[in-house]
């Protein structure tokens, strides 16, 4: 058995690899860690993962997690590097922060802060990488950066366009639909309930998002020359879930033909991944619980636009689900294993 520690376990994302974890035929859960929490019982925080509800929080420390094959890391951006250097280079670190995912440095300083942890092998097998696809950068790894839920979804939607060339990639543009635990679980006072239930709330308007560099960088490793995008959140009465619009002015004399074909070329073979039927639009319902993405394409062609619908779970697919299919991959197992494609809708 693959002996797995997860840090950041008492919150959203740690939680979420922990319940997909306890469903994966080769994987034995050990340390459980977090910071403020330690010393509690678990099931005080995670009451819906019942095997693990008796065990004790520890703390992040290199001896709470040592002996362990692989360890995640579900910590808030900025701690995971200092964690990581602690750990062994045989053992498989799964950050699913922001810390390790951005090539420039300068990207980071201007949209994080702080110093740069530095970058790793990016944890989206579906990434289109010119000829391959990411998937194949991640076998044997032992180190990997979970990519954010946003540029899931948006990258997912646009890429197959972008590698095909049929559309301006300087004229970008995406509006998502965000469910609240893709804020984490800490309390922020523009997210009390009285506030947000029932109502639709932008936030990181006017090119603020830290997504946005992340997303450029897929994108131009998708063949894109030079990327622009407008990207803007608007946090919705959900608990989970992402759907994203995302739009791009076409190239000169594409059709809907064209535009569906590269998009079935791209994602026919890929296990998570579905281009709905004509007429079919992706639900944020249909996603939940399952390591799927939902796309639906279509050619707006008054507005000379591309437009492209991807709904997914951020915690699975967005997060956890993606942490676990690459780990798979850097160990050499079959990608699929321990991940559903069953949702839980209505
Ligand atoms: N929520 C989502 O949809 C997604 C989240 N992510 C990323 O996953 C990471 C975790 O996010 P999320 O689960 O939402 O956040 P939460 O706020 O829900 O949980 C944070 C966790 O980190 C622990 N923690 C905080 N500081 C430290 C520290 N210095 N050392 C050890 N543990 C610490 C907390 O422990 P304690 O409670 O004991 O303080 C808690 O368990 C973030 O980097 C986030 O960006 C990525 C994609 C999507
Ligand atoms: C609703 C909400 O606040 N969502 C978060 C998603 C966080 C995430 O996916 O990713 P990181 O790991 O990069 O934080 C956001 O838009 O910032």
């Amino acid at each position: 058995m693959i002996k797995v520690a997860v840090t950041g376990a008492t919150g959203y994302a740690g939680g979420e690899v922990l319940r997909l974890l306890l469903s994966h035929p080769e994987v034995e859960v050990g340390a459980l860690t977090a910071a403020s929490t330690a010393g509690s019982r678990f099931g005080q925080h995670q009451p819906h993962l019942l095997p693990l509800a008796d065990r004790i929080v520890a703390e992040t420390t290199p001896e709470t997690l040592a002996g362990h094959d692989v360890v995640f890391l579900a910590l808030p951006h900025g701690a995971s590097g200092a964690v990581a250097a602690q750990l062994p280079d045989d053992v498989l670190v799964i950050d699913c922060g922001a810390d390790h995912r951005l090539e420039s440095s300068q990207d980071w300083a201007d949209y994080y802060g702080g110093e740069h942890a530095g970058t790793w092998p990016y944890g989206m097998p579906e990434l289109i990488t010119g000829s391959s696809r990411q998937r194949a950068a991640l076998a044997g790894a032992r180190r990997v950066a979970v990519p954010g839920c946003n540029v899931t979804a948006v990258t997912l939607g646009l890429q197959p366009a972008v590698a095909a060339g049929l559309v301006e990639t300087t004229d970008l543009v995406a509006v998502l639909a965000n469910g609240y635990s893709g804020a984490g679980k800490s309390l922020k006072t523009h997210l009390l309930a009285s506030e947000g239930l029932g109502a639709a709330l932008p936030y990181a308007v006017g090119g603020s998002h830290r997504h946005i560099p992340e997303i450029a960088q897929n994108l131009t490793k998708a063949g894109a020359p030079e990327v622009t995008i407008s990207f803007t959140p608007t946090l919705v009465p959900m608990a989970r879930g992402i759907l994203a619009t995302a739009t791009a002015r076409l190239a000169e004399g594409i059709d809907e033909a064209q535009v569906r074909a590269a998009y079935e070329d791209a994602y026919g073979d890929e296990p998570f991944l579905h281009l709905l039927p004509e007429g079919q639009w992706p639900t944020t319902a249909a996603t939940l619980g399952a390591n799927t993405a939902q796309i639906q394409v279509a050619v707006d062609e008054r507005a000379g636009r591309l437009v492209t619908v991807t709904a997914i779970d951020n915690l699975v697919k967005g997060t956890a689900g993606a942490a676990v299919q690459s780990m798979n991959l850097a160990l050499g197992l079959p990608e699929t294993t321990g991940l559903t494609t069953i949702g839980v809708a209505p």
